[in-house]
């Protein structure tokens, strides 16, 4: 595993720029743990346990039957064989929920389906395939003719061989899934604590937004930035406090921000808002926090997202405070995004999804996502000086592609490369490619090449179309 976001090569002639790996690392030191609560286990899957879980009861619940077939002792059946075959008298039938425990006598054997438990005399189960009575529908009849030998204990599930009472189950920070529920259900587990999800709120800047659908005088715009962050804070496991667009006017933007963090109620954790970072005349969010030493504005070694704002500010987050001597004392963590579309896409990976799975308790191995290799199969050029975020189509190698089979290729998502506007190209990213700046500089500027070998990481499961 690489170190998480690795280091930007200082850069000589930029002297200003502050490290990716820092400026992450600075974010996460001022993120704390949201609020731990025990609910109902079926109230939980989406949200991230707060505490080991351990196993209630015995999973299997009981000895059972892996196979349709016919419960037995094994001694009276260890020497069985096709030119020696044994005939037992059927005394049982069980099939799977049946709560019997028949007797079974030496020479006596009860049919049993699969999941149904072993009668407590019985240990093996021979497979209906391997006695006389192969028709699985046949009704029951008076004996079975066994024609291979089982082994001790065949076919027989033991239980809690899978886990006993008391047992680790699930441990803390896991993500409720069908497959985390099924386990919790399955071992008796009826309340678990979970995190609460981390609120938050969405705030987009600029005179230039219209609603999304609304008509475009000149100069307008639809309002992307504020669906694609609410729906990317909705895929990193938080909970949307609200979504709000607001004009190039920093006394606005202070207000609202103020006010998100002042409503009666669920106060948000976080606060993302996208634009007015840069050195524009009307950078209304700079203006917003100036002289403000709560929150502040950099320039991150990364291309794009190069200008961030971050701090904490505003009331505490109310009814969320998982350690009140934590960092939430300081105020709802504030980040400025650029407003550029793929600038507020990158950022957000980098920086607000890590703050939001720490917040809810996700082991470092989540918080940082994993860095794969992946093949270039068209290339593109770099900026120099920032590590490069490329939107990239991420998909496994067929027959006939370069590469190993199966391993993975990479090509930018937008036929323009490396631009922060390329909102529509977008869509056709499910993962991003990172070309670190001394990547950059040892091969002299040139641009990544067909067959070069560069980090990725996923962003989706999906992979992208050949
Ligand atoms: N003189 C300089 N100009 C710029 C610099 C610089 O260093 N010196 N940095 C550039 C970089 S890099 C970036 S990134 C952007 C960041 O700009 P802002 O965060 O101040 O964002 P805006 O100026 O408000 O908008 C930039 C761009 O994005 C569009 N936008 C904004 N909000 C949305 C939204 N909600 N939905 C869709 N698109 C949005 C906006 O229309 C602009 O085109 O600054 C560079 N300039
Ligand atoms: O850093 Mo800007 O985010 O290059 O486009």
């Amino acid at each position: 595993m690489h170190a998480p976001h690795a280091p930007a090569g200082h850069d000589a002639d930029r002297p200003g720029l502050v490290p990716v790996a820092d400026h992450l690392a600075h974010v996460l030191s001022r993120t704390g743990l949201v609020r731990e609560l025990e609910v109902d286990v079926l109230d939980a899957p989406g949200r991230r346990l707060a505490r080991d879980v351990s196993a209630a009861i015995a999973v299997p619940p009981w000895d059972n039957s892996a196979m349709d077939g016919y419960a037995v002792h094994h001694a009276d059946v260890a020497d069985a064989s096709p030119e020696h075959p044994v005939t037992l008298r059927i005394v049982a039938d069980l099939p799977a929920g049946s709560a019997l425990d028949p007797a079974l006598g030496p020479g006596e054997a009860a049919r049993i389906m699969t999941g149904a438990p072993l009668p407590s005399a019985s240990d093996a189960v021979v497979q209906l395939e391997h006695t006389d009575r192969t028709d699985p529908v046949a009704p029951l009849a008076d004996t079975v003719t066994v024609l291979r030998a089982p082994t001790p204990g065949m076919h027989v599930r033991r239980a809690g061989e899978d886990r006993r009472p008391g047992d680790l189950l699930v441990p803390a920070g896991t993500l409720v899934t069908g497959p985390v529920l099924a386990a919790l259900v399955s071992a008796g587990v009826t309340r678990v604590w979970l995190r609460e999800r981390p609120r938050v709120t969405v705030i987009s800047t600029g005179d230039e937004l219209a609603a999304p659908g609304a008509p475009l005088r000149r100069g307008a715009i639809p309002d992307s930035n504020s669906l694609l962050l609410a729906q990317l804070v909705r895929e990193a496991g938080g909970e949307l406090q609200g979504v709000r667009r607001v004009r190039d006017d920093a006394a606005e933007v202070r207000a609202r921000v103020l006010g998100a963090t002042a409503q009666c109620g669920a106060r948000p954790h976080v606060i993302v808002l996208t634009g007015g970072v840069s050195q524009g005349a009307f950078d209304p969010v700079k203006q917003a926090f100036a002289g403000s030493d709560r929150v502040r504005f950099v320039s991150v070694a990364m291309q794009p997202g190069k200008p961030q704002a971050f701090g904490r500010f505003g009331e505490p987050p109310d009814h969320g405070l998982g350690d009140p001597a934590g960092p939430e004392r300081d105020g709802a963590l504030v980040f400025g995004l650029p407003g550029n579309p793929v600038s507020a896409w990158v950022s957000f990976h980098v920086f607000v999804r890590p703050a939001l799975l720490t917040m809810a308790g996700a082991p470092d191995h989540v918080v940082t996502p994993p860095r794969l290799r992946a093949v270039v199969e068209t290339g593109w050029r770099t900026p120099g000086g920032r590590d490069q975020y490329l939107p990239a189509r991420i998909r496994p190698a067929g027959p006939g592609d370069p590469g190993e089979a199966g391993g993975l290729l990479v090509s930018p998502a937008a036929a323009l490369g490396s631009r922060s506007n390329l909102v529509a190209s977008l869509a056709l990213a499910n993962g991003y490619a990172i070309v670190p700046t001394a990547d950059q500089a040892a091969r002299g500027g040139a641009p990544v090449a067909p067959g070069d070998v560069v980090d990725v990481v996923l962003t989706s499961l999906e992979p992208a179309r050949a």
